[in-house]
């Protein structure tokens, strides 16, 4: 089984497919963290953010390893020292500003999505086109969406910044991430805007549960 769940920036992807995933027992995989460490890389190696043939010579030579932990997902640069974590790395402001240029690129989408499909399911998939482009035989999917707003206040909580500042940042990486970011035709349409994180993770298994994909079973106060 793979259950989808893709949304705009800051929706709480990450969080509502790990609170799932944990409740179906099945890790969760976040595309968006390949492209991230991906940026990172590039950002690091001074390789323009647009030059596929550079980014995919550059990333073969840096093996990336993505592991599902059950806490989130976290991202690995094999090097002689041993591997390097990049997940924090890849969580800054500069990598959020230059993300969406490098996810433009058909042939970096191709090395996302190849990896994506040698993973063997069940797993929990999320990003912007898990439901379209990559796994479009999924058996459930979502997109979350919430107001700009309540998306910046929900970040500067986690990074300390400007609220004004980051909402604009926000609406400029949906404008610029659009294209890949519609929702699929069959999916679930959930506005996080008034739900808190449990309350998003219930509606989500109570979907599943309605289409026979999951026994009734978990409290909520335990899945956040
Ligand atoms: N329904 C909710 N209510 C309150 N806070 C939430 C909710 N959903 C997510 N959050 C919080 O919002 C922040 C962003 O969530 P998360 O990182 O899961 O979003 P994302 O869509 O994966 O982000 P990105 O697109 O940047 O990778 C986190 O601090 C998370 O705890
Ligand atoms: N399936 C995906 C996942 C991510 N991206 C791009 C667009 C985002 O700005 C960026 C970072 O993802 P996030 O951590 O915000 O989920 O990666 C994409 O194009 N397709």
């Amino acid at each position: 089984m793979i259950v989808t769940i893709d949304g705009v920036a800051a929706s709480g992807k990450s969080s509502v497919a790990g609170g799932v995933a944990r409740a179906l027992g099945m890790p969760y995989v976040s595309s968006g963290l390949l492209y991230r460490a991906a940026t990172l890389l590039a950002l690091e190696a001074g390789t323009d953010l647009g030059d596929a043939p550079a980014l995919l010579q550059l990333l073969e030579r840096s093996p990336l390893r993505l592991e599902p932990l059950p806490e989130g997902n976290a991202v690995f640069l094999a090097g002689p020292q041993g591997e390097r974590d990049l997940t924090a790395d890849a969580h800054t402001g500069e990598v959020d500003a230059g993300v969406s240029a490098l996810a433009q690129l058909p042939e970096l989408r191709g090395w996302v999505n190849a990896r994506l499909r040698a993973l063997t399911p069940p797993f929990v998939a999320e990003g912007r086109d898990m439901g379209t482009a990559v796994f479009p035989g999924a058996s459930a999917k979502f997109f979350l969406t919430a107001s700009p707003r309540v998306r910046a206040l929900r970040r500067v909580k986690e990074r300390l910044d400007d609220v004004d500042a980051v909402e604009a940042a926000l609406i400029a990486r949906d404008a610029k991430d659009r294209q890949q970011s519609q929702p699929a035709a069959d999916a679930h349409r959930i506005d996080t805007s008034e739900l808190d994180l449990p309350g998003v993770i219930a509606a989500v298994l109570a979907e599943l549960e309605r289409s026979g994909l999951k026994p009734p079973r978990q409290a909520v106060s335990d899945l956040s």
